[in-house]
Parts: structure tokens; C-alpha cells; sequence
């Protein structure tokens, strides 16, 4: 990565972080806007992750939060703003730069190959690495970060959902990310699938020190792994804090309940 500070190309964190003093904010975007014809699906939203901190994004159906994640990502491009990481602008950087700098998701639409072995699926997101040793590494540390070691032979779509979602998640960390986005990581799981993804989650974070954004509707888990909650309503961000502030607040609540949407 080239030094922000010595480029006149790039361009600064709003934060200031280019420069010397660094802050630790690791991600963060700036009016970020995405229309989908004359639909506003994101709304000027202005948020941002610290590093290694674990944030949930939550709001009602259509709030925007898929394509957040998918601006930050890349695979979709912004009508308007600016998305920084690690203190340069990436607003125009193809998805698999982005995943080079070390920004990797797991989207909602389960995407492991089920006629694949588990190692075949684990050596997909790596398999461009030169070093064979490392490929290696990466992949015995995504089976044994997905719980799945004892499982490397095993046909993928003789896995359950849960384990399935594992793989992915164990998957997308093998990139080596400091930055990890999971939408609905726990949709349609059992409680013990959702206990043992929680934990994996929390120790990715804590061990590897990968900060995370994880999209979640149910509260419960939102409140086992997050550090701190965005609450997002009609694109924009309407509410952020820990999830005891935001589950006592009335105006969470009323967009949630009342229906409004
Ligand atoms: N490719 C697209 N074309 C047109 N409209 C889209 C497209 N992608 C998303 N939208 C619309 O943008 C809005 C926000 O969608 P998004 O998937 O980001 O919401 P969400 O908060 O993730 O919702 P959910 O919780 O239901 O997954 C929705 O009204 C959706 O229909």
C-alpha cells in the first residue's frame, strides 16, 4: 500500500487519517448515495468502523444495508460520495483490489460450491497465491476456522446450512482481511448454529483482530457480538450505539413495530 501521506493522488479520510496522526478508523464513508433509477436505496450515509471493532448494521427490511456493503466492497458503484480505507480514498478501486487492501465479504446468498470437497472449496478464495506453503496454510486455517477440520473430504452440500455458512466465513477470513462484511451470516440457522457462528465471529475478532460490519435482524445475537450498532432506516443512518441504547430507544423501536418503513 502505497503511503497516502507521500501521494498527491490520494486523497484524505475526512478523519484526517492520511496523514501523521493517525486515528483508528479503519473504514468510512462520506455522503455515500446509490439510486437505482429514480429509487434512493442509500441515502448520503455517513459511517464509519474503527479498527478491530465489531459493528452490526440493523434496520428494517430495505434499509439499505445489503447495498452498503456492497458499496463498501465494490461490487456496486456509488451515484455519489466517497468511501475511504485505511486512510485513502478506494471509491473507484475494482472489488478485487479492495479484497488485495483487505476489505472481504461474505454476501447473503450462500456461495460455496456443493460438489466440491471442503478443501476444494477452502482453496478457491487463495488459489492465486504463488506460494504453495502459504496456499496451504490459508486453507487448513479456513477449514480449522470454520470448525470443520476431520470434514476436508467431505462433499460440501453434505454439510448442514449451518456448517455450510462456517466454510464461508472461514473462507472469506483465509483472505487475511482487517476488515470482514457478513449480511445475515445466521438467516435460517438452528439457536446452536447461531451460539457456535457467534463465537467463531468474536474469536476471529479478538484473535485475528479483524474488525467486522455484520447485517442482523435478531437482536439477540446482535447483542452477543457486537461492539457497537448502526441502525439504518430509508438509506440513511438514523441511529447508532451499544444495543442496550438502541433497544431502549423508542424511535428504534416505533420504525421496527410501528410498521413504518
Ligand atoms: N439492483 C437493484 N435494483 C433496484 N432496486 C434495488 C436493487 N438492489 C436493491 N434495491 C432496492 O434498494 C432497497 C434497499 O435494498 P437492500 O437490499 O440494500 O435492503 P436491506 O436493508 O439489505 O434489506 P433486507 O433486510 O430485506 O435484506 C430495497 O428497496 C431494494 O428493493
Amino acid at each position: 500500500m502505497s503511503d497516502p501521506a507521500s501521494d498527491p493522488n490520494v486523497r484524505e479520510t475526512p478523519a484526517g487519517k492520511a496523514t501523521g496522526d493517525r486515528t483508528d478508523t479503519l473504514l468510512q464513508t462520506d455522503g455515500l448515495v446509490k439510486r437505482f433509477g429514480g429509487f434512493t436505496a442509500t441515502d448520503s450515509v455517513d459511517f464509519s468502523v474503527d479498527e478491530g471493532e465489531l459493528r452490526c448494521l440493523i434496520g428494517p427490511n430495505g434499509a439499505g444495508k445489503s447495498t452498503l456493503l456492497k458499496l463498501i466492497v465494490g461490487t456496486l458503484e456509488p451515484t455519489a460520495g466517497h468511501v475511504y480505507y485505511d486512510g485513502q480514498e478506494i471509491t473507484d478501486m475494482e472489488p478485487n483490489e479492495r479484497v488485495q487492501s483487505g476489505i472481504s465479504m461474505k454476501f447473503q446468498v450462500p456461495s460455496v460450491y456443493g460438489e466440491l470437497s471442503v478443501r476444494e472449496n477452502a482453496r478457491l478464495p487463495v488459489q492465486q497465491l504463488a506460494d504453495g506453503a502459504e496456499r496451504r496454510r490459508r486453507v487448513d486455517e479456513a477449514i480449522e476456522n470454520a470448525g470443520l477440520a476431520g470434514y476436508e473430504d467431505v462433499q460440501a452440500s453434505t454439510l448442514s446450512h449451518g456448517q455450510q455458512q462456517q466454510l464461508e466465513i472461514g473462507m472469506a477470513a483465509s483472505l487475511d482481511p482487517d476488515l470482514l462484511l457478513l449480511d445475515e451470516p445466521v438467516a435460517g440457522l438452528s439457536v446452536d448454529e447461531r451460539t457456535e457462528i457467534a463465537e467463531r465471529i468474536r474469536r476471529l475478532n479478538r484473535e485475528e483482530g479483524i474488525a467486522f460490519v455484520v447485517i442482523e435482524h435478531d437482536t439477540d445475537f446482535v447483542g452477543e457480538i457486537a461492539d457497537s450498532v448502526t441502525v439504518l432506516h430509508r438509506g440513511d443512518v438514523f441511529r447508532e450505539g451499544s444495543i442496550e441504547e438502541i433497544e431502549d430507544d423508542p424511535e428504534v423501536r416505533r420504525i421496527y413495530l410501528g410498521g413504518e418503513q
